[in-house]
Formats: structure tokens, C-alpha cells, sequence
């Protein structure tokens, strides 16, 4: 197939995507969001999106969480909760699977002879930090959790190389209680709007007045100003606080994930990238795009909005609109 020829959804390209991919010895996945909407978490970027509500810079940065962690905790204490009552859906089951199948083969017995034969390798690249992959039974060997996890913890303390990982309490602390899922999240947006209200009126130094909300009449609940000695602390140093162990912006992504992802890519000839449910937006995840491109690998994009002109641009492969999980179990069966 030249390179340039794109096919997009048509059953010609789920057929010829089929058969690329039993004849492919390395695999990657690259996961993003919309990879975890059907399980009802919000992407970033999508209409509800919560870098549409909040902006990174509030709260997804070190300055951030060092600037108010009560604020900071209680959004990632709602995300939490949020992935916490949420289930692996059929997209991230058809990840898992394949990993199981591919990367299990050599002790496992009721393989399919060609699974043996080719000797296949499979890695996954998640931009979440639901966990979901990992509870949809992924071979743990081999799923990357490039932004880390909201159920990892880490002290924040130089010194003090603590970090645990907690699949299951929740509030982690009584102060992160929250009552109730959709106001914790509105309260948290009222507190950010007023916060930029109070520093664009700085800006333009013009003094504001905030009509005051009587709150009993507004369904939510003020975000709640936690005193940091009821904010998580580590158990160890007993000093510092603990913090989600997720890469916020202006971090660098565990050097551990990194190399193992690095080794794969350097050692195996990287014959098809799965770009599943990413805007492709954030650095240096979608550089695993680019060196696949470079190696001569083939990408297949899942998206709910897939932008021809930029496949053809970039004649990479297959792209495949819709529902990742409707389109994985399909296409990877
Ligand atoms: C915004 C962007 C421009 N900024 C960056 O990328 C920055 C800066 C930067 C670095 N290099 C660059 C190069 C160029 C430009 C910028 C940079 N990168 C960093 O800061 C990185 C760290 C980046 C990681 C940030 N953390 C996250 N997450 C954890 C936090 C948290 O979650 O709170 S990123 C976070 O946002 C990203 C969201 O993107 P998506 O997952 O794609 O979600 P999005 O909503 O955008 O899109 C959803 C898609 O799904 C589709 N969809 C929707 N529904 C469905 C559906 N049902 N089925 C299929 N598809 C669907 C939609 O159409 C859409 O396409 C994810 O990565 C997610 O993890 N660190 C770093 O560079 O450190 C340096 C360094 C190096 C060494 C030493 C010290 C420092």
C-alpha cells in the first residue's frame, strides 16, 4: 500500500489493518482519554473537558500543589473517587487481552501457532491516570504509565524517597471527604474563576467588587480550606506532605517508564503504533508517534474526530472514527 493512500473506516481498511497486524512482530499502544470516556471519566480537552473548566497551570503544576495543596488535593482526591467508580470498558479490555496474548506466549499453552511463531511484542503507553488498564488485567510487565497514577503517592519530601501505592482508601484523609462527586468539581471551577477574577482585576488594577454569593442557595459547596496538617502526610518523614504521584506539567515523565519505553523502541523494529484517544497534544508522549513514523512503522489513529488532512499529511496508515470502544475490540480480534 503506497504510503500516502489513507483508509479511513471503510471495511477495505479494517480488513487491510487486520492483516498488517498479524504480520506485525512489534506493536506499541499510545492511550490517551478518550480511551477511558466510555467509563465515564472526562477527557481534557473535549467540550466537558476539565482543561475546559480548569486550566493546567491552576492545578496540574509543582507551583501549583506548592501554592495551595488543599486545592490541589481535593481535585485530585475528585479524580480519585471519579476512577476509583469507574469500571475498565471493552477498549481497554481489548488492550489487556492483546498484551496477555502477545507478550505471554512463550510459558502459555493454548497459544495459536502463528501467536508463537512470530514471537510478537506489545507494549501500552497511557497518557491516563485512571488505572484502568492496569484493572482491565494488562500484563502490568508491559503497560507504561507515562503520567503516572492517581492511586501512587509520593512524599514530597527531597530527602525522603517514600511513595506507596493506594488502590482503595478513599478519602485518603477525612478533610478529602467529599459529598458529592459533580459539586466537589463545580466548587473547585467557582474557586479558580474567582481566583482570576481577583488577579485580572489586580492586572488591570482596577478594584472589584465580589457580590456576595449567599451560599445556601447555591447547590455546591465552597471549596473547603483544608489546614495542611489534615492534608495526607507521609508516614515515613512524618514531615512532608504526600502528593499524587502524577507528572504534572513542567515535569519529567519516571526515568524508569521512560527507559523501559526508550529500550523498546531502540531495540525492536516498531512496526505499528495504536494512537488511541489523544489529542496528541502533550510532550513528550506523542514523540513515541514520531519515532515510530521514523522507523518506518505504520500508525492506526481511534478518534472520535479524526482530521484527514493531517493523516494524509503525514500518510501514516489507518484511521479508524469513532468510539474506541467500539472500534478496538473490532479491529484487534
Ligand atoms: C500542553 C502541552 C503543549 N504541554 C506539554 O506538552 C508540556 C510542555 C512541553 C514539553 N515539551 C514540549 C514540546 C512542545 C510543546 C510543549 C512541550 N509537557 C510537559 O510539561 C511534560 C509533562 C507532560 C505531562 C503532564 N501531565 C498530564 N497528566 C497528568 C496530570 C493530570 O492528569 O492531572 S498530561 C494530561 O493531559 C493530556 C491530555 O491529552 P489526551 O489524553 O489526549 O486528552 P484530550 O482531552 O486532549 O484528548 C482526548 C482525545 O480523545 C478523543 N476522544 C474523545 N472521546 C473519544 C472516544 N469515545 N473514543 C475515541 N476517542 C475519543 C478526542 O477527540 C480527543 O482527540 C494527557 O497526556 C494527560 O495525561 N514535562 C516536560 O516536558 O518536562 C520537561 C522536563 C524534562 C526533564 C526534566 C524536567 C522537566
Amino acid at each position: 500500500m503506497n504510503s500516502r493512500k489513507i483508509q479511513v473506516n471503510s471495511v477495505t481498511s479494517l480488513r487491510e489493518f487486520q492483516q498488517y497486524l498479524v504480520q506485525c512482530n512489534n506493536i506499541i499502544a499510545l492511550c490517551g482519554a478518550g480511551l477511558s470516556v466510555a467509563s465515564g471519566i472526562p477527557t481534557f480537552r473535549g467540550s466537558n473537558g476539565l482543561w475546559k473548566e480548569y486550566s493546567q497551570i491552576d492545578l496540574a503544576t509543582p507551583e501549583a500543589f506548592q501554592s495551595d495543596p488543599s486545592l490541589v488535593w481535593q481535585f485530585y482526591s475528585a479524580r480519585r473517587y471519579q476512577a476509583l467508580n469507574a469500571k475498565p470498558n471493552k477498549g481497554h479490555f481489548s488492550l489487556a487481552e492483546l498484551s496477555q496474548r502477545l507478550n505471554n506466549n512463550h510459558n502459555k499453552k493454548n497459544i495459536n501457532l502463528y501467536d508463537n511463531l512470530y514471537n510478537k511484542k506489545f507494549i501500552t503507553l497511557t497518557q491516563n491516570v485512571d488505572a484502568l488498564s492496569l484493572r482491565a488485567n494488562h500484563d502490568p510487565n508491559t503497560l507504561l504509565q507515562l503520567h503516572g497514577s492517581l492511586f501512587d503517592l509520593k512524599c514530597t519530601g527531597f530527602l525522603c524517597n517514600y511513595h506507596e501505592e493506594n488502590r482503595f482508601t478513599h478519602p485518603l484523609v477525612p478533610a478529602l471527604e467529599l459529598s458529592n462527586l459533580d459539586k466537589a468539581f463545580h466548587s473547585i471551577n467557582e474557586k479558580l474563576k474567582k481566583r482570576k477574577i481577583v488577579s485580572d482585576s489586580q492586572n488591570n488594577n482596577n478594584d472589584i467588587e465580589f457580590e456576595e454569593v449567599d451560599d445556601q442557595n447555591v447547590q455546591y459547596d465552597p471549596v473547603k480550606d483544608i489546614k495542611i496538617e489534615d492534608l495526607p502526610h507521609c508516614p515515613k518523614c512524618k514531615k512532608n506532605l504526600l502528593r499524587p504521584s502524577i507528572v504534572w506539567f513542567g515535569e519529567s515523565l519516571p526515568l524508569n517508564v521512560i527507559d523501559k519505553a526508550d529500550n523498546f523502541i531502540e531495540e525492536n523494529k516498531i512496526d505499528l503504533i495504536l494512537v488511541i484517544g489523544t489529542s496528541g497534544t502533550v510532550w513528550p508522549a506523542m514523540g513515541y508517534v514520531e519515532r515510530v513514523i521514523r522507523q518506518g512503522g505504520k500508525v492506526a489513529i481511534f478518534n472520535t474526530e479524526i482530521d484527514l488532512e493531517e493523516l494524509k499529511k503525514d500518510g501514516v496508515g489507518w484511521g479508524f472514527k469513532g468510539d474506541c470502544e467500539k472500534l478496538l475490540p473490532k479491529a484487534l480480534e
